[in-house]
């Protein structure tokens, strides 16, 4: 034996002992008589006495009574048990340490097994989470696949509650670590992204990961909660904490004592929630004025629990990761760190094409043709969409002889429309494998699947209308749909909402494909007025402020009642008005066409036109502007993004002329917009019409490398090119140097805080270089070394317009410091500069001060984060009293 049996303390003794601790602290009574019993020290009459004992202490002494009347081996396997099984006597390790228990060799060797009803728990909900989390849904039921086959990561970027960009997150164990954690007392990790950028799939992977034992957490409860669900419960139907964890989840089988949930309640901190789309509740106002919920057996209206649990008035500490979509903003101090979800990197969708395609051929054929449109590369950032392409691909290029990609002006309304003629396809009759494969004509597939597609596109606007994202199979049979139908595709069953057997639930595959779906509606509704078309336009031009969401409940405890709100975004809506935009563009007339009677598609057509002809400058003159050096600036809201989208759908010259020309303002800024890399397609093609030159500041947006490629032509008409915060490397930076050095025209360069290295910033320096009227200039925060600070430093040296440089936060260190000084040596105009945070040491610095002697342009000088020693500081001091024209030294 080990310390106890060196210290010659028998186990009989030291129950004695610690009896007090004992019956005060042991719980999981069964699985200590389980294991008597199974091991002989107890026998089925013992078990019945324990049993008959009323309370849990009782119970406890009568155990200790009898293993201690049964001998030192008995209390040594009393002893043992606890130790072997951590979790059930998780309260008793402390003690164990502190009597320094070790068991005998003996000992070692007997079996325990783990009854207890908190383990087995445990084992429950990792099988049926692993159960429930291996495949990824493809199209319909048909067609699952394994998420290790498909998963690939995607780019995950920490901010700060000012919305700062702390970097990356590698691996999906940092998003439950300390990594980018700006609030400790907050309680949300707080998961952004786009529609189809892979929030749910990440969770997916997550629970996977935790149910194999492969997620780096102590968590040992794992509880999985689509927000959409605390919409459907019913209004007046009050449940406990307990039936929303045990009900909605995995259920403790043999807990007659309830000591799992008394487990959760006293270790919360062992539990992680991940709730799925906040922005799918459909909060009703009046449930908000119902006070909160503070106490776990109180009953509550679902909602409320939610927002306790998210608040952490219900099991405070427990890990909780909330996903959205981008623009649904909580109040910091709920939150304790934010990721935003940006899709894939170019690498990560070249993982992603080897796992969609085993065959080297479809592998090659799919590369070139996306090396080919930078555009599609962007919209295949965004998994859902490289997913629909890809998977249409493999169909279509199976089902056909030739079938290519659409090529450079692919649009995500030809991307929804590959995939329905992907499900319609299915009403085909299967040509025979001798056969030559079919030649694939859309518009039969289209005209032969018209009455389900018109039945799912019914049925897709009524959800839109009344603010629902779930159908019921009455619902389904009214609008003419077969049981036939449904194993087209669209739609899929749910499970989870229903504890009971209620009939079966439906949704979309996806909330796009709603939206895709409903704007068919809108364009083959033969009833209506035409300008019912534009309903949705209406609404999402009326609903321009920003979301808040019922979270003001946890800080305020009070919201004031509001309209009520279907949606707590109107991304569904502006989707809807996009595609709507899409299926009415003369590219898809004649498959429309055939749908349609050519006469009320014109109408419909014209109606769109109008509408969005002028939304931009109506958008444009309903916004605060101010007027600075001359020029009108405007801040515009994301609304504007998706009007832009919907004009880009169209494919009409003639609306994106009358937009650019509806930009009266000089200069523009799309900062926080979440403008990503498809977006500047549709920028682009309103900007080419554009007379006048214009100043754009994209800042704080998720562009990227495709994106400036797809703005490349826009580049001769811009004088500020605001890109900060943008992920975007060196290749970015030769598309820039070849465009701004041609025309000779840009006056600021902004591009704080992406990628650029040595080879970007020799780019850069061209720029400066080569651009008589640049003026400003915004590297800092980029990989640029001391070989990159030269190129910098000879340029600016060269330039007679630079007037504003800012380097904070690279790394040029002592060499690229005394380029500089020889840059700053009588340098014309160079007014602000900042070398701040860039390793530059004593040398540098009194390289720098001894330069600045003979200039008396430089007013302000940021040098701070450095590291110059104090030996430094004479230098500095010489400089301050020689009196040259610097006002700020930091
Ligand atoms: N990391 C990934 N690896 C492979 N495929 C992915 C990944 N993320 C997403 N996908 C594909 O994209 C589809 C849509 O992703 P997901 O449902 O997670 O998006 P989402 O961000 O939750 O969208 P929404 O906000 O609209 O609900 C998935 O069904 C899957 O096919």
């Amino acid at each position: 034996m080990g310390q106890v049996e060196e210290a010659r303390v028998s186990c009989i003794d030291l129950l004695t002992c610690h009896r007090e601790l004992l019956v005060s602290t042991l719980r999981s009574i069964q699985c200590l008589l389980d294991n008597l019993l199974a091991n002989r020290f107890f026998c089925e009459e013992d078990v019945e006495i324990v049993q008959r004992t009323v309370t849990k202490p009782n119970q406890v002494r009568k155990i200790l009574e009898l293993v201690q009347c049964k001998g030192e081996d008995a209390c040594e396997y009393f002893v043992f048990i606890i130790y072997k099984i951590r979790d059930a006597y998780i309260d008793l390790q402390p003690w164990l340490k502190e009597i320094n228990y070790k068991p005998s060799r003996d000992m070692e060797e007997m079996k325990v097994v783990n009854t207890d009803p908190i383990s087995r728990y445990c084992e429950k909900q990792r099988h049926e989470m692993s159960r429930d989390t291996s495949f990824i849904m493809s199209y319909g039921q048909q067609d699952e696949t394994r998420l290790e086959d498909l998963y690939t990561d995607t780019v995950m970027e920490l901010f700060n509650d000012a919305n700062e960009s702390l970097g990356f997150i590698q691996s999906l164990n940092q998003l439950l670590g300390e990594d980018g954690v700006f609030n400790p007392q907050g309680e949300i990790i707080y998961v952004m992204g786009d529609a189809g950028v892979g929030k749910s799939i990440l969770l997916q992977k997550l629970q996977n990961l935790w149910s194999k034992r492969e997620l780096q957490t102590d968590a040992i409860f794992f509880f999985k909660f689509r927000c959409r669900m605390f919409s459907i419960f019913k209004e007046a139907e009050q449940m406990s904490l307990r039936d929303l964890l045990f009900k909605y989840n995995c259920y403790p089988d043999h807990d007659p004592d309830n000591e799992v949930f008394d487990y959760i309640l006293r270790f919360p901190d062992k539990v992680v929630f991940t709730f799925d789309g906040y922005d799918e509740i459909q909060e009703d106002i009046d449930l908000m004025n119902v006070p909160e919920v503070v106490s776990p057996e109180d009953k509550a209206n679902s909602l409320q629990l939610l927002l306790s649990l998210l608040c952490g008035k219900l099991l405070k500490g427990s890990k909780k990761i909330l996903t959205t979509r981008t623009g649904i903003e909580l109040q910091s101090r709920v939150i304790k760190k934010k990721v935003v979800l940006r899709g894939f990197s170019p690498d990560h969708l070249k993982t992603y094409i080897k796992l969609q395609f085993k065959e080297q051929e479809h592998r090659d054929l799919v590369s070139v043709q996306l090396d080919a449109s930078p555009h599609l590369c962007g919209l295949c950032s965004t998994p859902l969409f490289s997913w629909i392409v890809f998977k249409s691909f493999r169909h279509l290029h199976t089902m056909h002889d030739t079938f290519h990609l659409p090529e450079t002006s692919i649009t995500l309304t030809d991307i929804f429309l590959l995939l329905s003629e992907v499900f319609l396809s299915r009403l085909a009759t299967p040509a025979s494998p001798l056969l030559k494969k079919s030649t694939r004509c859309t518009s039969e597939t289209f005209r032969v699947g018209l009455r389900p597609l018109a039945g799912f596109a019914k049925l897709a606007l009524q959800g839109l209308e009344r603010g629902s994202f779930l159908c019921s199979q009455e619902e389904i049979s009214e609008c003419g749909l077969t049981e036939d139908d449904m194993a087209l595709g669209f739609l899929r069953p749910i499970h989870e909402f229903d504890a009971s057997d209620a009939p079966a639930t439906f949704e979309f595959i996806h909330i796009t494909l709603q939206s895709f779906l409903a704007a068919f509606a809108l364009v083959l509704d033969k009833q209506t007025s035409g300008n019912s078309i534009l309903k949705f336009f209406t609404e999402c031009s009326r609903r321009r402020d920003p979301c808040c969401l019922p979270l003001a409940f946890c800080t305020t405890g009070f919201v004031k009642p509001r309209e009520k709100r279907p949606f707590s975004t109107n991304e569904h809506l502006q989707f809807t008005n996009l595609f709507l935009s899409g299926l009415l563009s003369k590219t898809q007339a004649s498959l429309m066409g055939l749908l349609v009677s050519p006469v009320l598609l014109k109408k419909k057509r014209a109606l769109l036109k109008a509408y969005l002809s002028s939304s931009v400058k109506v958008h444009l003159e309903g916004l605060p502007c101010h007027t600075a050096d001359g020029e009108k600036k405007v801040h515009v809201l994301p609304h504007f993004l998706w009007i832009l989208r919907c004009i880009f759908e169209t494919g009409s010259k003639d609306i994106a002329k009358m937009t650019a020309k509806g930009i009266t303002a000089g200069f523009i800024k799309l900062g926080y917009c979440n403008v990503y890399s498809g977006d500047c397609t549709a920028i682009n093609f309103v900007l080419q019409h554009r007379q006048k030159l214009l100043g754009l500041d994209m800042d704080n947006n998720n562009i990227s490398d495709y994106g400036v490629k797809q703005l490349q032509p826009s580049f001769c008409k811009m004088t500020i090119v605001r890109l900060c915060v943008n992920n975007l490397t060196d290749s970015s930076m030769e598309v820039l140097a070849e465009e701004l050095c041609k025309h000779k025209i840009v006056k600021v360069l902004g591009l704080y805080n992406n990628n650029i290295t040595d080879a970007g910033a020799k780019l850069v320096a061209q720029i400066i270089e080569e651009c008589p009227q640049l003026a400003v200039v915004k590297v800092g925060k980029n990989k640029i070394t001391p070989v990159g600070g030269r190129y910098l430093a000879m340029a600016v040296k060269k330039s007679a317009s630079i007037f504003d440089l800012g380097m904070w936060g690279n790394s040029i260190g002592d060499e690229g410091a005394e380029a500089f000084a020889e840059a700053l040596k009588n340098h014309p105009r160079l007014t602000n500069l900042s070398l701040a945070a860039n390793g530059i040491t004593s040398s540098g610095g009194k390289c720098l001060a001894e330069a600045l002697k003979e200039n008396t342009v430089l007013r302000i000088f940021w040098l701070v984060q450095n590291e110059m020693m104090d030996d430094s500081a004479p230098h500095w001091a010489e400089l301050i009293q020689a009196n040259t024209g610097l006002s700020h030294l930091w």
